[in-house]
């Protein structure tokens, strides 16, 4: 079986099957989600150099509670839009946990109302607006602590079957 592999050609610890496997976790209700991969730049625990979101189940949808930090500065004290893109295209990535399939990123739209403050606390829910075939038309939004909210946006996600990713390796098995 082939191994993962980082852009750079570097093996990440885990072949694609197990990747895959991992998501079949069943998860209760009010759990939090698994990361995508130890190393997602939006949700792994082991990269430094990412988002460390942390992702729960909300009714039919996902929450997250996150603030931004200096490594993710914009204009001073904001922060940079690409790193709230980041953010909220890996929280539409959690919505794949409740829809039970794999998908990918097609389309990304947001709308950014007010500044993202670093080091503000924002709540950040998602959800699955409609399904037509592989289609996954996906929407959140970015709320601060009153209640105000600074992001909305969304996203059509396109469902795809493991091969996908198999495809995209380094050296991949075909
Ligand atoms: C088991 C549980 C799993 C749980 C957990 C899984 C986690 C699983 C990894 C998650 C990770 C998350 C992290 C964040 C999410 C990334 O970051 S994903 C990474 C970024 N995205 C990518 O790399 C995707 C790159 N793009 C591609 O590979 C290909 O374009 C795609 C998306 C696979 C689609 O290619 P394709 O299969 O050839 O699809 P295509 O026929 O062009 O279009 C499909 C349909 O969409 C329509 N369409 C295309 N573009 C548009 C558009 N802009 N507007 C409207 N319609 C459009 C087409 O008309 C077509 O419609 P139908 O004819 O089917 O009605």
């Amino acid at each position: 079986m082939d191994e993962f592999r980082d852009t750079a050609g570097e093996p990440v610890g885990a072949d694609i099957d197990t990747w895959v496997r991992s998501f079949t976790r069943k998860e209760s209700d009010s759990s939090e989600l698994p990361p995508h991969h130890p190393n997602c730049l939006g949700c792994g625990p082991e990269n430094p150099n990412g988002h460390f979101l942390s992702v729960r189940r909300d009714g039919d949808g996902v929450i997250a509670h996150h603030h931004f930090d200096q490594r993710h500065v914009g204009a001073p004290g904001i922060a940079h839009g690409g790193a709230v893109a980041t953010v909220m295209d890996d929280l539409f990535g959690f919505l794949l946990y409740s829809v039970g399939e794999l998908a990918v990123t097609r389309r990304l739209e947001l709308d950014y109302l007010t500044p993202v403050l670093l080091d503000n606390p924002y709540i950040l829910r998602a959800a699955v607006r409609s399904r037509e075939g592989r289609k996954l038309h996906l929407t959140s939004t970015m709320e601060d602590a009153g209640g105000r909210s600074v992001i909305t946006a969304t996203a059509l996600f396109i469902v795809v079957e493991v091969e996908h990713f198999l495809k995209s390796q380094k050296n991949p098995r075909t």
